[in-house]
């Protein structure tokens, strides 16, 4: 399934949504039934088993080739003094994923998952969203693209992550104007920023949400606020949901593309679970806007897709137990 090429051709795929296996669900819930343990026992695993076992159309499936998806873009609002560290870190710790020295690349390793990396036009930030619009529509679509094509169409499971200094300041701002409230409600510390740091980053996220006040379109405001890391995981997790690849979330700024993808179609995050809760202020708001528990918590803020990756898992093992459990017929075990 190949990309779209223009941001009409995007819309078109968000109105065009594929929908899980009825049946695979259906006999996955009857599967569960007759598990060895008490009904209900295995909490919210029996649940990630079920949704699990319908996008893949599967009632009885593994997890066999997990991908994590790193996407990494600088932002011209950096020049405002919003991170506590300087945007030459992004590409550097692009050559760090590279050489799988990054803790994305330690927790992916632990549950088997391929870790792949895209570096968007590093070497030309963002425009500073405060003045103008962030992205034109071509860098828009450009970022887009890379999201979509970056999925590998044999992968059983994606997660969507990110690295960008900067890119919290972008994700409040995206947060604040889809979802309203307060600048505060949504800026947290990201990196560290220190008092002044949090009072700037606040008043930018303010400006660039008031900038661009009453726009209802939910891909303008990505391409007005957005970074193209942000673009790119959004355009990703849309890929894998044609590719029926179930999701897992990872913090704050991969909630706020997920978000983007949420309010222009919903139901476009049926095939995505939230994998933590990061400790940036404003995440649990971004949670409860897409209407998703996190599986773990954390206290993560690293991004990197660091804490989606460590909920795979968590996954694994619901489904290790729903597939490989005996059932109360096959152990021999009385039945309630
Ligand atoms: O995923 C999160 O919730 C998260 C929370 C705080 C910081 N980050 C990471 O830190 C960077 C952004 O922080 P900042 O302060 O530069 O906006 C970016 O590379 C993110 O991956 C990520
Ligand atoms: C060192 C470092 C690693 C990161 N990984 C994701 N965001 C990051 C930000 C910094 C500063």
């Amino acid at each position: 399934m190949t990309a779209p090429n223009d941001l009409a051709g995007f819309r078109a795929r968000l109105t065009d949504l594929p929908g899980p296996d009825d049946a695979a669900i259906a006999a996955a819930r009857a599967r569960d039934a007759q598990l060895t343990k008490p009904s209900g026992a295995l909490g919210r695993l029996e649940e990630l088993a079920l949704w699990y076992a319908g996008w893949r159309g599967d009632a009885r499936p593994r997890i066999a080739r997990p991908q994590v998806a790193v996407f990494a873009g600088n932002h011209g609002v950096v020049a405002r003094g919003v991170s506590a560290f300087p945007a030459a870190v992004t590409a550097q710790m692009v050559g760090n994923f590279e050489a799988s020295g990054a803790a994305v690349n330690q927790l992916a390793a632990c549950f088997g998952a391929r870790v792949t990396v895209r570096a968007l036009d590093l070497d030309r930030p963002t425009a500073d969203f405060v003045e103008g619009p962030a992205m034109s529509e071509e860098e828009l679509v450009a970022a887009l693209v890379t999201g979509w094509e970056a999925v590998d169409p044999e992968a059983d499971l994606f997660v969507a992550g990110e690295m960008g200094i900067g890119n919290t300041c972008s994700a409040a701002a995206i947060a604040l104007a889809l979802e309203g409230g307060e600048a505060a409600d949504w800026t947290g510390r990201g990196t560290g920023v220190d008092a002044a740091g949090l009072a700037r980053k606040t008043e930018a996220v303010a400006q660039g949400a008031a900038r661009i006040a009453g726009e209802a379109d939910p891909l303008e405001v990505l391409r007005q606020l957005g970074g193209r890391e942000v673009a790119a995981m959004a355009g990703a997790i849309l890929a894998a949901r044609q590719h029926r690849i179930p999701v897992i979330l990872d913090g704050f700024i991969c909630s706020a593309a997920a978000l983007v993808l949420h309010r222009a179609a919903p139901g476009a995050l049926d095939h995505a679970v939230a994998g933590h809760l990061s400790a940036e202020g404003g995440h649990r708001r971004l949670l409860d806007a897409l209407g998703k528990a996190p599986l773990l918590s954390l206290g993560l803020r690293l991004g990197e897709g660091s804490g989606a990756a460590l909920a795979i898992g968590v996954l694994k093992g619901a489904l290790a137990c729903h597939s490989g459990m005996a059932t109360f017929e096959e152990a021999g075990v009385s039945g309630g």
